[in-house]
């Protein structure tokens, strides 16, 4: 079973709008209130993708028993840490001609003993293959918690797979996850690793790198303009030839992870089939406020190309 933790979820609300203007009245239209945080999304798509998942996270008041009754009414089952406060509600807002507002809260703070409750659930987990943890940490999180928590998943002989963009990062690589994926803003950020677009040369270091330091494969995404994935010894690139209106950004990149996991994850010899449906599953969600329907990813994987860099 995959499990996904989001120690940080979140309701999203996207609203869009014609113009938004100061100190004046701005009316909405198209309001959606949905279940989210990056580790939910991945539940979400791998079921898409008939991948068995079952969530986990804090989740706080009215916001967070919103959530986890979403997601079970979606079929994805939760196990939730219950804590005390509010589960944020994040706002991404489409102003028009490509302008989007993306404001993410903090979220409910959590304490030691939520922690513990948390570490404790995950060590009785008997049926844990995988652990993806998502997304950022609500206040209060410990420093030592994200490292407690693989440790646990280490010590029951289970692997994991990272998607964070603290700066925790770079130490936790020596543990040695399976898949690490960190986009162009993460690399730069977190490891001072500069690749620009197009620049195979550039990549293939940073992604050399990141091995050294301890990642055993790496999804690299540089948003629409591709991907690349290392497994240490080759390199590949997909990129989507085909232009797709991007409506929302937001969730793309959780669901381009689980549907190169929904393939990957059992088949590790299927790159470029993961790759593609990780690229067409992306371009399909720009299109849509959330993750959408992904009805278009049969169409759209034909449009991907994918290329042996190394
Ligand atoms: O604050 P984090 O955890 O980094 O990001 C949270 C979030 O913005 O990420 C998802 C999209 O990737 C949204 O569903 C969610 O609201």
């Amino acid at each position: 079973m995959i499990y996904t933790l989001t120690a940080n979820p979140a309701i999203d609300y996207n609203v869009s709008c014609d113009h938004l203007d100061a100190n004046t009245v701005t009316r909405t239209r198209d309001a959606v209130y949905s279940p989210n945080g990056k580790g939910l999304n991945v539940s979400f798509t791998l079921d898409h993708y008939n991948v068995p998942t079952t969530i986990l996270g804090f989740f706080a008041g009215f916001s967070g028993r919103f959530i986890v009754e979403g997601a079970r009414e979606r079929g994805v089952e939760v196990k939730p840490v219950w804590t005390e406060g509010i589960t944020r509600v994040n706002v991404f807002l489409n102003a028009g001609e490509g302008v989007e507002y993306n404001m993410v809260n903090a979220g409910a703070a959590i304490t030691p003993a939520d922690e513990d409750a948390m570490v404790g659930l995950i060590s009785s987990l008997e049926d844990l293959d995988c652990l993806v943890i998502s997304g950022s940490l609500p206040p209060n999180t410990s420093n030592g918690f994200l490292r407690r928590v693989l440790e646990t998943v280490r010590a029951k002989g289970s692997r994991f797979v990272l998607d964070i963009s603290s700066t925790q990062l770079v130490d936790l690589l020596e543990l040695e996850p399976l898949l690490i994926k960190p986009n162009d803003d993460e690399l730069r950020d977190i490891f001072g690793l500069d690749v620009q677009p197009g620049d195979d040369g550039s990549a293939v270091s940073a992604l050399a790198d990141l091995h050294r330091r301890g990642a055993q494969n790496v999804l690299f995404t540089l948003g629409g303009a591709g991907a690349y994935f290392s497994n240490g010894e080759h390199v590949w690139f997909a990129h989507n030839t085909h232009k797709v209106k991007v409506l929302s950004t937001v969730c793309a990149g959780d669901s381009s992870l689980a549907a190169f996991l929904s393939i990957w994850g059992s088949e590790p010899d299927r790159v470029e089939d993961a790759l593609k449906r990780s690229m067409a599953t992306g371009a399909n969600v720009v299109e849509c406020p959330g993750l959408g329907d992904f009805a278009h990813v049969d169409e759209y994987q034909g449009y991907i190309d994918v290329r042996l860099v190394k």
